[in-house]
């Protein structure tokens, strides 16, 4: 059996709004993630995707509960631990090749052999010919194709993505599930993704987590037992979009119950969504 890579027990966070008053993001969140593991966060805005990654980041720390990361408990950021967002983040001032080659040189490669990392990892996300450009002559889909090479170049162990193809087109967006399933196989690391997106959680993930709000938490688990690479259109996949979308609506439906009180009057049908499409944050 796989090796546990990060082990997460009954974690809960808490923040403290403006008035004082608590918000708990999450509450006893217990899960274990194996070495090589592709996992997905999928739920409704609000169900503390973000702060679960960044915990596991080490960017937020636990209320209480513990994390670890190969058995040692994870006490801020570390090299074995790198997160992509969904803006690229890329320095405007700087060429594509050496953002890449950035996080190599801050950790001392000499720079020679950083440039051929960095111009390696370009021909793998297929941008060797923009090594020279500058982040703006670059499309949407080319800045995160930069951004994760920019990540794996360190060699991190854990891939940390947080709604990273949110802002693009559907079309570029399938080119980079593809591009993304096939470097997460041939490198083995292990990828924690948050989405919206039901179809493409499905499309990458070997397990989704789907999470739910007040207060945020693991709501099921769902196994992705199609054979990769993957197509949307595998009958497994659109029955387990299906399965996800039925759990889903229902934890949409008892927001809106509790937001709405007695004005509460929404037909489920009402809030059938396409899996393709981004749901949850216009709750
Ligand atoms: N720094 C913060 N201070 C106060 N409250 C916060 C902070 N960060 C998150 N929260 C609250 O914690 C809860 C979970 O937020 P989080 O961003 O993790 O959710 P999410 O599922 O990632 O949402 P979205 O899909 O909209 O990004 C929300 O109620 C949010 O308002």
């Amino acid at each position: 059996m796989a090796e546990e890579h990060i082990i997460l027990q009954n974690v809960h966070k808490e923040f403290q709004r403006k008035d004082h008053t608590p918000t708990i993001a999450l509450d006893d969140v217990s899960l274990t993630i194996k070495k090589g593991e592709f996992i997905s966060l999928l739920g409704p805005s609000g169900c503390g995707k973000s702060t679960l990654l960044n915990i596991v980041a080490g960017l937020e720390k636990e209320t209480s509960g513990k994390l670890l990361v190969n058995d040692k408990p994870i006490k801020g950021p570390g090299n074995d631990r790198i997160v992509v967002f969904q803006e690229s983040g890329l320095f405007p001032w700087l060429s594509v090749l050496d953002n890449v080659m950035y996080g190599l040189l801050i950790k001392k490669v000499p720079k020679q052999e950083a440039q051929k990392r960095a111009l390696d990892w370009l021909q793998k996300v297929h941008l060797g010919k923009f090594a020279h450009a500058l982040p703006h002559e670059l499309s949407g889909g080319m800045k995160q194709r930069v951004a994760i090479a920019r990540a794996l170049v360190t060699d991190p162990e854990i891939l940390l993505m947080d709604e990273p193809f949110a802002a693009l087109d559907e079309q570029t967006r399938m080119v980079l599930h593809m591009e993304l399933d096939k470097l997460w196989r041939e490198t083995g690391k292990t990828i924690i993704f948050v989405t919206h997106n039901i179809r493409e959680a499905v499309v990458l993930s070997d397990r989704i987590v789907l999470m739910k709000t007040r207060p945020g938490g693991i709501k099921s688990i769902f196994p992705v037992q199609a054979a990769r690479p993957r197509n949307s259109s595998d009958s497994i996949l659109i029955h387990l979009e299906n399965r996800i979308l039925t759990e889903l609506e229902q934890e949409m439906e008892k927001v809106l119950k509790e937001e709405l009180g007695s004005d509460y009057a929404l037909k489920t049908n009402d809030l059938r969504v396409d899996p393709s499409n981004n749901m949850g944050s216009d709750i």
